[in-house]
């Protein structure tokens, strides 16, 4: 794993050698496209021109979601402990697409409705048997969203045990997708009726419908209300959900770990969007995995100037992008720390 030496260059100096690093490879210059920008990143994050970045994981939280009882997803909230036990099996979408790379994949539970037995590879972080109906009180009191965002926090230092320093974060919660909506409202201005999509599948009563629920919930909250430093933790609470809040606190924690954080789809990138804005910090850290096809999510990337590194026209969450991403992130490691140097000097 990498310390970061304390008479480490400045960041400019640290930037111009690894320029030349990536430059003076064994390539044409520029040959390797994205994996060398990737690899610039890489080492500014890690503050080294030769990384290592240990292992990769990724961290899939799970949470229900009291807004469900608006008819807003297409799911009941059951799947959300069905897909939770199927994590921990081994066998759900995100672990196989993991395992094609053998990335470990570890379940948190930060506040389903029902408690699964011990195992393994779940981590208890139940702040409460799922979040209360936004569309009739804020999703969380204060208290559980403190607690949401500390226990990604303590969930983040686990990883320093096991070496870890790529991480990708993925999620599961039924209803998911509504609590991200508005979340991501909150934080970028975008229009509502914009950043709601079919999620999982368009609910029985249409896409209107949840997009009227909605609007409901949104004029509730009265976030506007809210200063811009208190807005993040704000919409966190106003709108759930706890793997959102728990994600968001996690990032922020790797991000002050210098850990490559991998986003996955439209719900981990809000919860990206709140890291952000709780530690600014985070945004450096951050890979885009992919482009969902959950509508809303496009508008976010390009919110945040971000490119993401894949387009497979995926929908799913629960890390599986993040999964097929990080193979390209290691190997952009790889190729900083082990490719060898073209001897003499490139053409200018
Ligand atoms: C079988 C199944 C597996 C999933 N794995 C992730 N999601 C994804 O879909 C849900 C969000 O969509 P919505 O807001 O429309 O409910 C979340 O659980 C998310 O992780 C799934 C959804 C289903 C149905
Ligand atoms: O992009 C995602 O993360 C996503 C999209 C739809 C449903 N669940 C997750």
């Amino acid at each position: 794993m990498n310390i970061i030496d304390k008479e480490a260059p400045s960041r400019a100096v640290l930037e111009a050698q690894l320029r030349a690093r990536i430059r003076g490879k064994a390539k044409p210059v520029g040959s390797l496209g994205r994996i060398e920008d990737l690899a610039l990143q890489i080492g500014m994050v890690s503050g080294t021109l030769r990384p290592d970045l240990g292992r990769a994981k990724v961290l899939v939280f799970a949470a229900d979601h009291g807004l469900t009882a608006e008819g807003v997803t297409a799911y009941p909230s059951a799947i959300t402990r069905e897909i939770a036990k199927m994590v921990l099996a081994a066998n759900a979408g995100v672990n196989v697409l993991a395992r094609a790379s053998g990335i470990d994949v570890v379940l948190v539970d930060a506040g389903m409705l029902e408690p699964l037995p011990p195992h393994d590879q779940l981590i208890e972080r139940r702040v409460a048997s799922g979040t209360r109906n936004s569309r009739l009180e804020p999703a969380m009191s204060p208290d559980e969203c403190a607690q949401a965002l500390e226990a990604g926090r303590a969930t983040d230092a686990q990883l320093a045990d096991d070496e870890v320093g790529i991480v990708g974060y993925g999620e599961i919660g039924i209803g998911n997708t509504s609590a991200a909506a508005l979340v991501a409202c909150a934080l970028t201005g975008i229009d509502l009726a914009a950043l709601v999509g079919p999620g999982a599948g368009a609910p029985a009563l249409g896409l209107e419908h949840k997009r009227k629920i909605l609007e409901i919930v949104w004029a509730r909250a009265n976030i506007q209300a809210i200063s811009p430093d208190e807005r993040a933790r704000e919409a966190l609470r106003q709108f759930g959900g706890f793997e959102i809040a728990m994600m968001a606190g996690a990032m922020a924690a790797a991000a002050a770990e210098r850990r490559i954080i991998v986003v996955d789809g439209f719900i981990s990138t809000v919860a990206a969007l709140a890291a952000i804005a709780l530690y600014p910090e985070t945004r450096a850290c951050c890979v885009f995995a992919h482009c969902s096809a959950e509508p809303g999510h496009k508008a976010l990337l390009d919110h945040l100037g971000a490119r993401p590194l894949l387009q497979l026209d995926m929908r799913l969450g629960e890390g599986t992008g993040a999964a097929l991403a990080i193979p390209l992130i290691r190997a952009a490691e790889l190729m900083l720390r082990d490719m060898a140097e073209l001897p003499g000097e490139h053409p200018a």
